[in-house]
């Protein structure tokens, strides 16, 4: 049995369990632990883990798990680590990070976390929905009105069918406002449910929205409150994508696994 010193954080509802493993001291080989921990009954609760790690690189390295143990890139995760290697002392207003894709450069103005993304230069159009790539797969749909769909019914239809039940999916459902304004909600891999925010997902929206039409910055209206993503767009797809918002600590406290 071991004594685990967490911190929870959430960007926009989505949240995640925060430990500081910069003395390598979580076995993070022990996938059941990492779904353990983000047990909403049996454990802390959260929709994934990160741990955050030294880097010879850059200032920090974020280790992201969703909450079923599988890893990939969580934008919102990065934006509350952020936040949090701020709190620990390891960065000021501004850093460089690692993540599973790579480096990612982030500064924090105001309470709020601006995250620059990777370019994206590649899409899928299927039928009238897209497959775009934000660090994270993400399928696309637009619809007349996000109330009145079930992500979670609508989103396994898409996420279990032949082409994605191997790997997974995101998938994703939007509601256009007005030019710059989408309605998003979206069903996650690796949580395997509708999470209340996808900062992946909402980049993946505002990029596709960009497709249909002339805009460089969305805002995105989540389930759990607002983001914003800015980017340019070349013939050749999206450089300097940044998203922007919130990230929260919320409560810490110890666990026995
Ligand atoms: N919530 C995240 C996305 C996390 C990864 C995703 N579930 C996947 O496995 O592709 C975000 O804010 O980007």
């Amino acid at each position: 049995m071991a004594l685990i010193e967490f911190y929870k954080y959430q960007g926009t509802g989505n949240d995640f369990v925060m430990i500081d493993n910069r003395k390598l001291t979580f076995d993070k080989q022990n996938l059941k632990t990492v779904a353990k921990l983000c047990d909403r009954r049996f454990g802390i609760g959260a929709d994934g883990l990160i741990l955050i790690e030294t880097s010879t690189s850059a200032d920090f390295e974020m280790v992201y798990f969703n909450s079923d143990g599988s890893q990939s890139l969580c934008g919102n995760g990065s934006r509350c680590a952020v936040m949090f290697a701020r709190f620990l002392g390891i960065i000021n207003n501004e850093t460089t990070f690692l993540a599973i894709d790579g480096e990612h450069y982030a500064k924090i103005e105001d309470q709020i976390v601006h995250l620059k993304m990777h370019d994206v230069s590649d899409y899928e159009l299927i039928g009238t929905d897209y497959l775009i790539d934000t660090g994270s797969p993400h399928y696309i749909r637009f619809v007349e009105d996000t109330d009145r769909i079930d992500p979670v019914v609508e989103g396994r239809k898409v996420r279990y069918s032949d082409r994605f039940s191997e790997k997974g999916v995101n998938v994703n459902f939007l509601q256009q406002v007005n030019n710059n304004t989408l309605k998003i909600r979206t069903y996650e891999r690796g949580v395997e449910n509708e999470t209340l925010s996808c900062g992946t997902g909402c980049t993946a929206a505002a990029l596709s929205l960009a497709l249909k039409q002339p805009v460089n910055s969305v805002n995105l209206l989540a389930m759990g409150g607002q983001l914003n993503v800015s980017f340019n767009r070349h013939d050749s797809g999206f450089t300097d994508i940044f998203l922007s918002g919130p990230a929260q600590h919320v409560f810490r406290g110890q666990i026995q696994v």
